[in-house]
């Protein structure tokens, strides 16, 4: 069998009771390394937790090798660690094809995820559009596909979720142009690299699905002890020290409700000029 086991946001402990025993009778545990980092735990201190071996999956195992994760899958039963929850990053799917082609068994078990936890900054989950990546720009990579997807969800009035790119594991070109393989230490997006891109973009392409006023949410370290929040338009947030890694940014909708509102506020340096910025923000799309 192979459990899919989300682990949660932040800290060694959030793995549900029913994922703990779980992990605790498995053959072998894979603990998925590329997608996200826990906020207040790491292989060491999950390893003294489960009172077990763990065995790290860069993006190369789960993506090239899922043979050897699967190996004897259809006998054994076989752990995969998810941060957040197991559905959250569309690479496990592909995981779960294979072990159905292979003959062997899955089951789930959930956890919270940034898709979900997200709520937390008081938007309404239930007026989300899609979720959008935004990947570290480079000197001739500059994608924009997440554009049209911000503009179709704030045509309709929903929030958009954005999940900002990590690199780990990348390797460093100069060393390999020498033969040797160095990797770069990881990096991880903050909020003001998102905004400047996003901002980069809306100045090339001109259509206003946002402007520098924009309302939006920074979100940093959710579930964490440090987790917080701060509501600002996008040109602010483009400036914005928002700390230690991970972090999302909220893109508020064109419909924002009143107690949503009354809820973000608290995160706002300047509540007065957040509301005005919903408000012109909200005539954006009613003239459209
Ligand atoms: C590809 S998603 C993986 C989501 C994960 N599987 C889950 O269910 O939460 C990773 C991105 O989600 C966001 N994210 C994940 N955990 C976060 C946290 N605790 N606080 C803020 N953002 C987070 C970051 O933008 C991060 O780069």
């Amino acid at each position: 069998m192979l459990y899919l086991i989300g682990l949660g946001l932040s800290h060694a402990t959030d793995i549900t009771v029913r994922g703990l025993e779980v992990v605790k009778r498995c053959k072998r545990v894979y603990l998925e390394a590329y997608t996200s980092i826990l906020m207040a735990a790491d292989k060491e201190s999950l390893e003294e937790f489960y009172g077990r071996e763990v065995i790290l999956a860069d993006r190369e195992l789960v993506e090239s090798g899922s043979d050897q994760i699967l190996d004897n899958a259809q006998d054994d039963d076989i752990a995969f660690l998810v941060v957040g929850d197991v559905f959250g990053a569309t690479t496990h799917t592909d995981l779960v094809i294979r072990a159905r082609e292979l003959g062997i068994k899955v089951e789930a078990i959930h956890n919270a995820s940034v898709m979900n936890a997200v709520g937390a900054c008081g938007l309404q989950l239930y007026t989300f559009g899609q979720a959008v990546s935004i990947v570290f720009f480079t000197d001739n990579w500059r994608p924009d596909s997440f554009y049209h997807k911000i503009m179709e969800n704030r045509k309709i009035g929903l929030h958009t979720l954005l999940l900002l790119d990590i690199k780990v594991k990348e390797p460093n070109f100069d060393e390999l142009m020498k033969g040797r393989l160095v990797y770069e230490p990881p990096r991880y997006m903050s909020v003001a690299t998102c905004c400047q891109q996003l901002l980069e973009v809306e100045d090339k392409r001109k259509e206003r699905a946002y402007t520098p006023q924009t309302p939006c949410v920074a979100v940093s370290r959710l579930g964490s002890p440090t987790q917080s929040f701060k509501a600002a338009t996008l040109e602010e947030l483009a400036e914005y020290d928002a700390g230690e890694p991970l972090h999302s940014v909220v893109m508020l909708g064109s419909q924002v409700h009143e107690l949503e509102l009354e809820y973000l506020l608290e995160f706002a340096d300047n509540k007065d000029a957040y509301r005005a910025a919903v408000a012109a923000d909200q005539e954006l799309f009613t003239k459209k």
